[in-house]
């Protein structure tokens, strides 16, 4: 798809630098937050609600205590682009709205 704009490797330190938590792994950005399994479906179900809306969507990997989000640009060739810090933004406040019942 068109109109994704590459971030070059600066820009991507940049960013990064502004999202504690993520780390970026090659031509991905990932973060673990701990989070109990069932507040974490429930954050899942909305993250899918609104990737729906912004068309942009995150691999997601649950665990018994932690939720993995791992995201990049398929349509700009599996690179990173400012949507892919967009919805690491949205998905931060989503999981952390979710993490309210703490781990034991
Ligand atoms: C047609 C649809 O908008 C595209 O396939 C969207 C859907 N969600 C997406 N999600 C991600 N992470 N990368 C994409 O390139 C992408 N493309």
């Amino acid at each position: 798809m068109a109109g994704f704009k590459v971030l070059s490797d600066a820009e991507i330190e940049q960013e990064i630098a502004a999202l504690p938590g993520w780390e970026r792994q090659g031509e991905t950005i990932v973060r673990t937050y701990p989070i109990r399994y069932h507040a974490a479906v429930a954050a899942i179900v909305t993250i899918a609600d609104r990737s729906r809306r912004i068309q942009h969507h995150a691999d997601l990997d649950l665990r018994m205590d932690h939720l993995r989000a791992s995201i990049t640009t398929h349509d700009a060739g599996h690179r990173l682009t400012p949507a892919d810090f967009d919805l690491a933004r949205r998905i931060d406040e989503i999981v952390s709205a979710h993490q309210a019942i703490p781990l034991d």
